[in-house]
């Protein structure tokens, strides 16, 4: 059977730290549009496994805590708190022991400690179960110092081995009701966090891995930074996705003796023609394709297949016709198209801007989104040879604006 798993969430503290505010200590501040402790407590009611809640809060701070969780107050049991972290904990710990039910494990947790999550609470429970005590924690970036009253360096401590600890704290139940009674006994109340208490009491505690973002609401600086972290999530949520694609595509046709080619929609006069599908304007094919791919329609042999004689001899600009037909019925915006042609001859441009405007005419798109380049093949392969010519295209397509 699963073991059973309790939190206890500490919000007893006074926040001094984080200096005055009119909305109460710094677990009743407002952070995204509710306190701070509203946030905590979502994480650990929304958790599967977390059966029981014990919220341990201050003797003054009834109302302050109604009027910060609202109707989720009646569903976790409040407990009054002591002057230490350490002795909240303790009378949490005691509730729990004089339930019907105590827990197997509980996990112990800050209560302004809102950026907790659910993968980290997991681990937690995880390592605790296997190892009686677990805590997540980071690694520590900083170069550490230990300085001396008036703020001389004393000691630059070796920060290999170093890690953060972080809430929340998970334990075997029995085990830390035991180190906490034990740590009472003892008269010691300095201690910062649990797993301290259940290492001086000679328990085993491993660390698993915390979050950078589960940081602890400790100075104003902190309250305003969660806050400013919260509004840009809810701003990044409000953001429409932007989906940009790109597509490419290539051809190549073969050069027979002839007297003209047509490249780009625009006829060209020469010693050669294109040979192959339709007027075999390359051109014209790499943007078909590179506008297909952009809303995964195929090739343009998918859509017009060079066996079909009703394409034999047809103009290309039916196929880029109906590729932005597509991409519009997919609810694409064309952005632009960028067509280089590879060739040694005919000299293309003269022809430059007619090609553009033409490509221009058949996407519907302004002049200054379409561009058309070419080269030579340096005299090299089978484009030097002039047996051929080769078009490269890409074009870049918005889609599924406004959603
Ligand atoms: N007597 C205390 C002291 C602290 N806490 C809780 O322990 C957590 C971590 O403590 P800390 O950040 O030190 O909070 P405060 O004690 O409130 O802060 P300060 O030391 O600045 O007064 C907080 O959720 C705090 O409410 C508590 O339940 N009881
Ligand atoms: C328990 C704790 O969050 C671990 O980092 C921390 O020690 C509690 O805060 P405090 O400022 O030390 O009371």
């Amino acid at each position: 059977m699963a073991e059973s798993v309790a939190a206890i969430l500490v919000a007893a503290g006074r926040g001094e730290r984080a200096g005055h505010s009119t909305e109460g200590p710094k677990q009743y501040r407002t952070i995204g549009g509710r306190a701070v402790l509203a946030h905590t407590l979502a994480l650990f009611r929304s958790h599967p496994r977390i059966e029981t809640i014990v919220l341990v809060i201050h003797a003054d701070d009834h109302a302050l805590c109604e009027r910060a969780l609202g109707k989720e107050a009646a569903r976790v049991h409040l407990v009054t708190g002591g002057a230490e972290r350490q002795i909240s904990v303790r009378r949490g710990l005691e509730f729990l022991r004089a339930s019907d039910r105590p827990p197997g494990i509980v996990l112990i947790h800050d209560a302004v400690r809102p950026f907790a999550d659910h993968a980290t609470v997991d681990r937690v429970i995880a390592a605790a179960i296997a190892h009686g005590g677990a805590i997540p924690a980071v690694p520590i970036a900083d170069t550490i110092k230990r300085a001396t009253s008036d703020l001389s360096i004393a000691e630059t401590v070796p920060r290999s081995g170093l890690y953060g600890a972080q809430t929340p704290q998970g334990f075997r139940f029995a085990a830390i009701v035991g180190a906490h009674e034990a740590a009472a006994g003892s008269g010691r109340s300095d201690f910062t966090d649990d797993a301290s208490i259940a290492e001086w009491a000679g328990a085993r505690v491993v660390l698993v891995e915390g979050a950078a973002g589960n940081v602890k609401l400790t100075t104003r600086e902190d309250i305003a930074a969660a806050d400013e972290r919260l509004a840009n999530e809810k701003l990044k949520e409000k953001l429409p996705v932007i989906d940009v694609r790109t597509g490419n595509g290539y051809d190549v046709h073969r050069l027979v003796p002839g007297d003209h080619v047509t490249l780009c929609g625009i006829k060209i006069a020469h010693d050669q023609r294109l040979d192959g599908h339709s007027d075999a304007d390359v051109g014209l094919h790499a943007l078909t394709d590179a506008l297909l791919a952009t809303c995964g329609a195929g090739d343009i042999g998918d859509h017009f297949p060079p066996s079909d004689p009703q394409w034999k001899g047809a103009a290309s600009h039916i196929f880029v016709e109906e590729a932005v037909r597509i991409v519009a019925a997919k609810g694409g915006r064309i952005m632009n198209a960028d067509i280089s042609l590879i060739c040694e001859a005919p000299k293309i441009a003269p022809h430059r801007e007619a090609m553009r405007q033409a490509i221009a005419t058949m996407t519907g798109l302004s002049l200054d989104r379409v561009s058309v380049k070419a080269t030579t093949n340096e005299t090299i392969g089978f484009v030097g040879r002039r047996e051929g010519i080769a078009a490269i295209a890409t074009a870049s397509v918005v889609y599924g604006e406004g959603k």
